[in-house]
């Protein structure tokens, strides 16, 4: 578990990070989300002590940071940058091999774990001899992933891991990101200024501006209920598309007409998005929702008035 107490940062004429706690349980992922200059970096980097907190403190599993040794607290935790921070004169296997080799660890052992990694994240083989330039972005971030992983830390930070890519590789790697098992085991805490990432991988996520956490919560309870006028702003024009995100026809049930089943259609299972579920309905003009004894057939009429019951509820 990651406690953070009360951590600032000030430098002479600016003030970072204002006062910010939170916790992190362990394999959940916290996204730390706000716009440009609203402290996320310095969260970040106060708590694997690249940067040392002006007050405040950072206690891992019950521990100090402060009594552990800087190279062995970067051991525990890995760190994936924006752009990957990739050694550019470090062939793609050096790069992955650079904290294996910190621990001494022996050159099969090196190697095993390096080609897991290469299949875990569908990277091939033949990219070991190639230098970091030599890749496509998603191949380079997929790298730095694979870097951060080498040695097993309990513990990873992740700083706009996905920033430099295009729209669609973007999604693409979120969604492998999401699928990784040996990733969901992490304790994650991942920086973004998007909100759409910040609510699919996030289970938590504290918004951040000047310095401060404005509102923390789950996706869900960010969207429905947003607290402060500055989460409010930023769910901005978006805000029903996100609420379409984060509800769940699971959500709905209470809130469905009871129509007998009708069983031509694939019943959707109940953690499918609104959105989803819509998009399947304007293809298929019904789709089938599970139902705690009953499957329940349903048209676009039917769920709209439901999802407009449930967020009233969820909001007040
Ligand atoms: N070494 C420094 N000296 C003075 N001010 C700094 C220093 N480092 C950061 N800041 C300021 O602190 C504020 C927070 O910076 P930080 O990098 O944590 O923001 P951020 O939310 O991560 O932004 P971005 O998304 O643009 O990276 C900014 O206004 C920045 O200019």
């Amino acid at each position: 578990m990651i406690d953070v107490r009360h951590l600032s940062k000030r430098y002479p004429n600016h003030t970072a990070v204002d006062d910010v706690s939170f916790t992190v349980q362990e394999q959940e992922t916290l996204v730390l989300l706000g716009t440009s200059g609203s402290g996320k970096t310095t969260t970040l980097k106060m708590i694997n002590r690249l940067i040392e907190p002006t007050t405040g403190s950072v206690e891992i599993n019950g521990v100090d940071t402060r009594r552990q040794v800087p190279h062995e607290l970067s051991r525990s935790i890995g760190y994936v940058v924006q752009e990957t921070g990739l050694f550019p004169h470090y062939t793609v296997r050096e790069n992955i091999a650079i904290v294996p080799r910190l621990l001494h660890w022996d050159k099969n052992r090196i190697q095993n774990r390096t080609l897991e990694l290469l299949a875990m994240l569908r990277l091939p083989e033949k990219i070991l001899t190639a230098y970091p330039d030599q890749l496509s972005g998603g191949q380079r971030q997929r790298v730095g992933l694979a870097r951060a992983l080498a040695a097993h830390p309990p513990i990873l930070l992740m700083d706009e891991p996905l920033g430099a890519l295009d729209p669609i590789t973007r999604a693409e790697i979120r969604q492998e990101f999401r699928n990784l098992d040996e990733l969901r085991q992490k304790t994650v805490i991942l920086v973004t200024h998007d909100i759409r990432e910040a609510l699919e991988l996030g289970d938590r996520i504290a918004v951040m501006d000047d310095g401060k956490i404005r509102q923390i919560g789950t996706p869900k309870e960010l969207v429905l209920k947003p607290a402060h006028a500055f989460v409010q702003r930023f769910l901005g024009d978006q805000w029903l598309a996100l609420q379409l995100q984060v509800v769940t026809i699971g959500d709905l049930e209470a809130h469905l007409p009871d129509e007998p089943a009708e069983i031509e259609d694939r019943v959707l299972p109940r953690e499918t998005s609104l959105h989803d579920a819509l998009a399947h309905l304007t293809k298929t003009g019904s789709v089938r929702l599970p139902g705690a004894e009953r499957s329940i057939r349903i048209r676009p009429a039917g769920l709209w008035t439901a999802f407009h019951q449930f967020v009233r509820q969820a909001s007040f």
